[in-house]
């Protein structure tokens, strides 16, 4: 039957140990990832890195059980949406690293009949590194005489926001009485290079409206913005989380929010859960608490259903 595809679109993550150095090796090929101008050289180059760090990132997926469980969130995910859409759709993964890729994403779409798609980035906030690396991946393999429409950037969604709020406010209430008026909510993202920064990518701007909207709707007056799991020696934007709470979390109930990632994988369970939480109780926290990943909310599977028939009404294409 004449249907639109939506493809969920993410970087993926390793299933197994295994799979960690070859997934490393596909994300450090990207050119949109490792802007510097290696040219012909990228491939050596990124055969190099992934083969230096795979170790010891298979050590932080070690203590998350041995894989990410990036994968399997976002079937979850793509399960419920299903749901939610109703039967003029049908949802596929389309992962930019690992499996299933965006190659497999658009055979199965295709096999199941789609003449349309919708290309639905499961990152909030629009980035070079994320979203467009995604966008064209899926622009370079969907037939071209079929519709596809673009989703860009939802990081002002007003389902969105008020699923985030609610998703914190809900953590919130946790915090012991006591507690009350010495809490701060901590927002983190992940970084950015500042060279990607610089050259205009619009990502920290979003990730600011982003955090700043869902402070203000959950009623939270203390808050700060960080960013997390930097890579290499270059400069990122800041201020990393971690070096954020060793020096500013003490006799603070910390509650972090995940606000770039929307469903469980490492940089919320080793980077928020271990590395995070270790920096919070070392510096003398009263408490560190975490709002957990957006995942299948009802609220935010209504918002993402909202956000792909907007996205196929009025096709918001980025110009690369
Ligand atoms: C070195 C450059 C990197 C940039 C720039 C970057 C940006 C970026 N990444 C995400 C989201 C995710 N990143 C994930 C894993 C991951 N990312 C990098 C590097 C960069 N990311 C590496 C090396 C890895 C592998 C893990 C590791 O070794 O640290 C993941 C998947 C996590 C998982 O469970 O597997 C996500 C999701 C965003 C949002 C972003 C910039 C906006
Ligand atoms: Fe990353
Ligand atoms: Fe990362």
């Amino acid at each position: 039957m004449s249907h639109t595809a939506v493809f969920l679109m993410n970087l993926g993550g390793p299933r197994n140990l295994a799979e960690v150095e070859p997934y490393l090796y596909e994300l450090f090929s990207d050119p949109l990832v490792i802007t510097a101008p290696f040219g012909p050289f990228r491939k050596v180059i990124a055969k190099l890195i992934s083969r230096t760090r795979a170790p010891s990132s298979a050590e932080k997926y070690q203590l998350i059980g041995g894989k990410s469980p990036l994968v399997e969130g976002t079937e979850a995910q793509a399960r419920a949406l299903q749901a939610a859409l109703g039967p003029g759709y049908s949802c596929h993964l389309a992962m930019r690293c690992g499996h299933p890729n965006t190659e497999e994403g658009v055979r199965e779409a295709l096999a199941a009949g789609a003449t349309r798609a919708v290309a639905l980035p499961l990152y909030p906030q629009y980035a070079n590194a994320t979203t467009l690396s995604s966008l064209l991946e899926l622009r370079r393999l969907w037939p071209k005489d079929r519709p596809l429409a673009e989703v860009c950037t939802w990081h002002d969604h007003e389902g969105y926001l008020e699923a985030s709020a609610a998703a914190l406010r809900e953590t919130l209430e946790r915090v012991p009485a006591a507690l009350r008026g010495r809490t701060r909510v901590v927002f983190s993202a992940h970084g950015l290079p500042m060279s990607q920064v610089r050259k205009g990518d619009p990502y920290p701007g979003y990730v600011e409206h982003s955090a700043r909207e869902t402070a203000r709707r959950a009623g939270a007056a203390d808050w700060q913005l960080t960013y997390q799991s930097r890579v290499g020696p270059a400069k990122w934007l800041g201020p990393d989380t971690v070096k954020y709470l060793e020096a500013s979390a003490k006799d603070l109930a910390v509650v972090a929010v995940p606000i770039a990632f929307v469903s469980e994988h490492l940089e919320t369970l080793y980077d928020m859960d271990i590395l995070a939480k270790e920096a919070a109780e070392k510096a003398g926290a009263a408490a560190y608490l975490r709002v957990p990943a957006l995942g299948t909310r009802p609220d935010f599977i209504t918002a993402l259903a909202d956000v792909v028939r907007e996205g196929e009404k009025a096709s918001r294409t980025v110009a690369a």
